[in-house]
């Protein structure tokens, strides 16, 4: 650092502190940080009517930036006291989503799937490695291994390096997926879409950029979302890949059970939720069904199996 004071400008500066952090490991970055942080400063000291404080916070917020587009956060060297930016967590976010590491056990699962989580996984991944369009639905009820396969799908995919988004309607649901994140604040959905069909993402933007590379997206708990999330994502992605394609001519995976929970209509009635589900969009008619029917959850009884299967048809008249 004291080198660098006589000839790099605050700006670089600040950048050299920020890989100083990242890559040196330095003994006392509090420490390193007093005895240089004046010369980070200068360019701020322009604007009139800047205070001191206002200048720091600005300094420590660009740092912060870079610290984040680097995987790493501020907060070790101020211990909380300075917040990141919405730049920032953006940056950071997309850092992790690009840089995900694959644990060995995930990297298994390919090799356990059954015959028909194994045929829908070649037919997607076939899709993906000749780069043509897939907007798929797993149909399968529950315990079909449907979180299973996708497990694999992910596997896959983010250990060659490429993008796959985990994304799910519930928080729960996507706490269960291996960096899975709800499809709102993934995409930046409205929660309430009532009508307005656009998310919050700039074209311009390093989220932007992450979704046009992306080449999966897998979204868990389908039945559960308004169709006007769905036609919300196909929009943006028809408008960030430039083209008329279904989704952007992206691989889209959707699954879950429409036997369980349909979307929530306040007031609603059965046809309520029934309307507003994908079942009643374009879409649906144009995603590839592929089918999973062998209970692996209940595998070693069958009569079980067969009795969620006549609940969820609405043909059992006995309940336990
Ligand atoms: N090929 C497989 N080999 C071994 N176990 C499997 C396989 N597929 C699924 N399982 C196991 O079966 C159980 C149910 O699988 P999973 O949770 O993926 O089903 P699901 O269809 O997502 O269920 P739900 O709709 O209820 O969420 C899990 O314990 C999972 O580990």
């Amino acid at each position: 650092m004291s080198e660098a004071l006589s000839y790099q400008m605050p700006h670089s500066l600040r950048h050299l502190f920020a890989v100083l952090l990242v890559y040196c490991n330095p003994a006392n970055p509090r420490e390193l940080w007093e005895k240089f942080e004046s010369p980070t400063y200068e360019d701020f000291k322009k604007y009139p009517n800047m205070h001191t404080r206002e200048i720091r916070h600005k300094v420590l917020n660009h740092i912060n930036d870079i610290l984040h587009s680097m995987g790493r956060d501020i907060i070790e060297l101020t211990q909380g006291k300075i917040q990141p930016s919405a730049t920032a967590k953006e940056a950071k976010d997309v850092h992790f989503e690009r840089n995900i590491i694959v644990n060995e056990q995930d990297l298994q699962l390919p090799y356990k799937l059954n015959i028909e989580q194994r045929r829908a996984y070649n037919v997607i991944l076939d899709r993906i490695f000749s780069n043509k369009l897939g907007a798929f639905f797993i149909d399968g009820p529950g315990g079909t291994g449907k979180s299973f396969l996708y497990r694999a799908l992910l596997a896959t995919v983010r250990h060659i390096g490429f993008i796959a988004f985990a994304t799910a309607r519930s928080g729960v649901a996507a706490s269960l997926l291996p960096r899975g994140r709800t499809a709102h604040s993934r995409f930046k959905i409205p929660i309430d879409v009532n009508g307005i069909f656009s998310c919050n993402i700039s074209k311009q933007s390093s989220l932007a950029s992450l979704i046009r590379d992306a080449k999966l997206i897998v979204w868990d708990e389908i039945p559960m979302a308004k169709k006007e999330m769905v036609e919300t994502l196909d929009l943006l992605l028809r408008d960030l890949m430039e083209t008329t394609m279904l989704f952007g001519g992206k691989v889209v995976v959707f699954s879950g059970d429409f036997r369980q929970t349909l979307p929530v209509v306040r007031g609603g009635q059965r046809e309520d939720f029934v309307r507003e589900s994908l079942l009643c969009s374009e879409i649906w008619h144009q995603l590839e069904k592929l089918q999973l029917f062998e209970n692996m959850r209940a595998k070693t009884d069958p009569a079980f199996c067969e009795y969620l299967m006549r609940i969820g048809n609405g043909k059992e008249r006995k309940m336990i």
